[in-house]
């Protein structure tokens, strides 16, 4: 590389990597305790690189077999442990060594363990198991990532998603599978994307994609008058109309079946949703559609939010950049964005006042705001 003539940040990182690159460096490093430090930590780094996919199986396993249900009655030994679980005695001392390591798990001086702070967490959020479960069809497809890479959904997740399938009358098994898991992990995003928006000021609300209609119920506990819509496929608006039914303010919900590329949106409305919504799908797509939403608030000023994990400037963003980048291929469709990209798509649309809204969780979501004119 020609040094002086390229800018700094080229030349610094290209000084890094020889400096990494050299043995001697290394050997250096290791005599002093700073380097060990650093020495250390890039290590780990590595090694957890390395290791992810055998980390996230020790995760499937203990789900699975209901061993973080278990450990959460209190100390087990691995016997009692094995017979609950019903796996031989060896491999459940090993997951179980395996989850202490990971923190899903802590073992006690006395040999016995039980439930750890990251298996406390998961299950407090039962959106992560279903959401593991659900890895099977990427894991599947990523045995082989450079044919995964070669064949844009070709595997077995595209099947999961029958997005792109014609839309049956009564919804399919598959169809009730994804939406059950977008189901199981939405009150997170909800409970994120309602604290940093305000929403208690609107009187009509679309929710467009709303899958099972969990995003709106989250709405209407902060919002205790607006009418409420919510607009997906006719397979997935039969599954909303059911489980919206029993609901204390089913009267404020109005369900509408059909594509939302073509189907009439409700007029009048002040704010419409689109939580995880753009990123399955291509640019294509995704303009069709900001263009409709576009049209159909302008008479009323309204104003559309945006939710959904979204990809980093710098391409630093694991779940958007990593995560998201390499399941939306393996599913066939759409593609994380980063705000100033979705920035540009509203802008080309017709909105305005655009506004990025930081969530403290951009691990399940980011949000966008922006206005018609
Ligand atoms: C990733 S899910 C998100 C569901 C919900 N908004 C959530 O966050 O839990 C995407 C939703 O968009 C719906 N969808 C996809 N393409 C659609 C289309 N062309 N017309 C209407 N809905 C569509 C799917 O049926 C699904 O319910």
């Amino acid at each position: 590389m020609n040094g002086s003539k390229a800018p700094f940040a080229v030349r610094w990182r290209d000084r890094r990597n020889r400096i990494l690159l050299d043995q001697r460096f290394h050997k250096l490093a290791m005599k002093f305790g700073i380097g060990r430090f650093f020495a250390r930590r890039s290590a780990q780094k590595l090694f957890d690189l390395t290791a992810g996919f055998i980390y996230s199986q020790v995760l499937a396993a203990g789900i699975r077999a209901g061993l973080f249900e278990h450990l959460a009655k209190g100390p087990t030994s691995p016997a009692e442990t094995a017979r609950a679980i019903g796996l031989p005695d060896d491999g459940t001392r090993r997951l179980l060594a395996a989850s202490a390591s990971l923190d899903l798990a802590d073992k006690l001086s006395d040999g016995r363990f039980m439930l750890g702070p990251q298996g406390a967490a998961l299950l407090a959020n039962p959106g992560i198991a279903a959401m593991v479960r659900h890895h099977d069809a990427i894991y599947a497809d990523l045995a082989d990532p450079l044919k995964a890479l070669e064949t844009r959904g070709g595997g077995e997740l595209a099947k999961l998603w029958d997005y792109k399938g014609p839309d049956q009358d009564r919804p399919t098994g598959e169809t009730e599978r994804y939406t059950a898991l977008m189901t199981a992990s939405q009150d997170l995003v909800a409970a994120e994307t309602l604290r940093v928006f305000n929403i208690s000021g609107y009187t009509r609300i679309l929710d467009i994609g709303g899958g099972s209609g969990r995003f709106l119920t989250h709405v209407a506990t902060r919002n205790a008058n607006a009418e409420l819509h919510l607009l997906d496929r006719k397979t997935v608006a039969d599954l909303a109309r059911e489980a919206l039914r029993s609901h204390p303010a089913s009267h404020r919900f109005t369900v509408h079946g059909g594509n939302f590329l073509d189907a009439p949106l409700p007029d009048g409305c002040d704010l419409i949703t689109l939580v995880r919504i753009l990123h399955d799908h291509d640019d294509d797509i995704v303009l069709a559609l900001l263009d409709r939403i576009s049209h159909a608030l302008r008479p009323s000023r309204g104003t559309l939010l945006i939710s959904e994990p979204m990809a980093d400037e710098r391409a630093r963003s694991r779940i958007g950049d990593a995560y998201f980048n390499i399941y939306l291929h393996a599913m066939g469709t759409g593609r994380p964005r980063t705000p100033s990209e979705l920035t540009r798509f509203l802008e080309r649309t017709g909105f305005s006042r655009i506004r990025h809204l930081s969530t403290g969780m951009p691990i399940a979501t980011s949000a966008l705001v922006a206005e018609t004119r």
